[in-house]
């Protein structure tokens, strides 16, 4: 299994004490599986990737990514796992502005040591981005930055693909055509895919769904 996530709790300190976001949640993703997580706004899925990626801590539960408990590591040990299996997009693009498309792209591959340039090319023809590699981010669309977004998550080749609304910038067509590409390229690869999502017809594309509601699995 690539994920194992055990009865996890996580609450946030609130006026008037803790308030309890997840309480017990269990999941699991093999490679290749691709995982819709839905729920009203606040249900905790934002809190639960970032759990899931090793960006905060839960209070209790056990996170395992390919087998590696990350609550038991500090924090170089959870970077390094970020580093070499997880790969995280967000809605908001975070590319590099002083870089170029293509050193956006191949940055954290470079990171991870594994700068493939023969993937990088391919991707970059995948998602259209061949000709606007010496280009800066505020040179392009939003719906190319996304592209950039994507395409340097998904040069290191994540295991482990978590994706925090990644089209809600955009819109409805370019999101779908995104999607497509993400969709293929996941598959390609034969990582898992976890997206958060309230977009209803992004989710019926992914192969299974999570829905979270009061702090539980619903
Ligand atoms: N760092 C924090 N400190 C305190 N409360 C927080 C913190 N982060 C999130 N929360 C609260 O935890 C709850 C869950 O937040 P979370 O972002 O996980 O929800 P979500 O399901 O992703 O929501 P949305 O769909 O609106 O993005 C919310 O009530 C939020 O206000």
């Amino acid at each position: 299994m690539l994920l194992n996530v055990t009865n996890l709790y996580k609450s946030y300190a609130g006026p008037d004490g803790a308030l309890p976001i997840l309480q017990g949640i269990d999941m699991a993703l093999e490679r290749g599986e691709t995982l819709a997580l839905t729920g009203e706004s606040g249900s905790g899925k934002s809190t639960l990737l970032h759990l899931v990626g090793g960006l905060d801590q839960p209070d209790s539960g056990v996170v395992e990514v390919d087998g590696v408990d990350i609550g038991a590591l500090d924090d170089a040990g959870r970077a390094a796992v970020r580093r070499d299996k997880v790969g995280v997009v967000f809605q908001q693009f975070n590319l590099i502005p002083s870089l170029t498309v293509g050193s956006n792209i191949a940055f954290q591959a470079r990171l991870a040591g594994r700068d493939d340039t023969v993937w990088i090319k391919k991707l970059a023809a995948r998602m259209g981005l061949s000709n606007q590699m010496e280009k800066y981010p505020e040179q392009l669309s939003g719906g190319q930055q996304q592209r950039v977004a994507i395409a340097r998550t998904l040069a290191a080749k994540p295991a482990l693909v978590l994706a925090d609304e990644p089209t809600g910038n955009l819109d409805e067509a370019t999101a779908d055509t995104v999607m497509d590409l993400m969709l293929d390229l996941v598959a390609e690869t034969e990582a898992a895919l976890l997206m958060v999502t309230h977009s209803e017809r992004l989710a019926a594309r992914m192969g299974r769904r999570l829905h979270l509601r009061a702090g539980r699995v619903a």
